[in-house]
């Protein structure tokens, strides 16, 4: 668990670097980023889901990285139950029992999705705790997609960073104070997780928007990259 989220400064195998400015990390906003070019595997349907705390810029991100590939953006936040929304509204954190149901409904969502056509999926989820994650990852299990392929991206960001951008954002329900009780109930993907499952990319978020496109844009690259097929065998 941890208590405050200062991010980890020096480089980690871990964490997406940037790519070389040969790359084609576009450099206008969000709306006028280019389609991603063939990097996508045919045979993998990716499902991205971008998590961490209040804040740290999921929606932001995902936005970006459906659009950059193609893929179905589903917003996390557009399918809790209204008794939730209420709950954070009052500044009163979710618990386990409020989460269930709404992590189930996303790994459904995503997973009907590629269903329906879609070539990957993006999805916005905080998924705290390693076993929110867990439950996210029993879409393998459960679909009937033997391609569908579960990875997440973690948005790291320290409290302040945390609280500046929550208290920036107009007419949202998640205050300030809810990022206290978002740090507390967080467990950043451990060591298992990263080294055993390999399901998980850190992005370290303290940058601008173009900075932490370019992260997010190489995580995405090495999660796809990693999946490809192994041609030199
Ligand atoms: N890298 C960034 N630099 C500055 N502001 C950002 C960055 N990423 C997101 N924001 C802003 O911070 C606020 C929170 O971002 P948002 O994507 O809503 O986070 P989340 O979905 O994780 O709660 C928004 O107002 C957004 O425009
Ligand atoms: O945009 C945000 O501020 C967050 O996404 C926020 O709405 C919340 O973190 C989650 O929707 C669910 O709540 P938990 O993080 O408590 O599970």
């Amino acid at each position: 668990m941890l208590q405050t989220a200062e991010p980890i400064h020096q480089s980690s195998l871990h964490y997406a670097s940037a790519p070389s400015a040969a790359s084609t990390i576009p450099t206008a906003a969000v709306p006028a980023v280019k389609p991603a070019p063939a990097m996508a595997i045919p045979n993998h349907h990716h499902i991205l889901i971008v998590t961490g705390p209040a804040g740290c810029g999921k929606s932001t991100v995902a936005k970006f990285l459906a659009e950059h590939y193609d893929y179905e953006y589903i917003e996390g936040d557009e399918f809790h139950p209204a008794s939730n929304i209420e709950k954070m509204a009052q500044n009163i954190p979710l618990d386990d029992a409020d989460r269930w149901d709404w992590l189930i409904l996303l790994r459904d969502q995503a997973l009907e999705a590629l269903k329906q056509g879609a070539k990957g999926v993006v999805v916005t989820c905080s998924a705290l705790k390693k076993k929110y994650r867990d439950v996210i990852r029993t879409a393998r299990i459960y679909d009937e997609d033997p391609n569908a392929s579960v990875h997440f991206i973690y948005l790291r960001a320290s409290r302040e960073v945390l609280l500046a951008r929550v208290s920036g954002r107009q007419g949202h329900y998640m205050k300030e104070t809810m990022v206290t009780s978002q740090l507390a109930t967080l467990e950043e993907p451990d060591k298992q997780e990263i080294e055993r499952l390999r399901d998980v990319k850190i992005v370290d978020v303290r940058g601008g928007l173009l900075e932490v496109q370019k992260l997010a844009i190489a995580a995405a690259e090495q999660i796809l990259a990693e999946e490809s097929p192994d041609v030199s065998s």
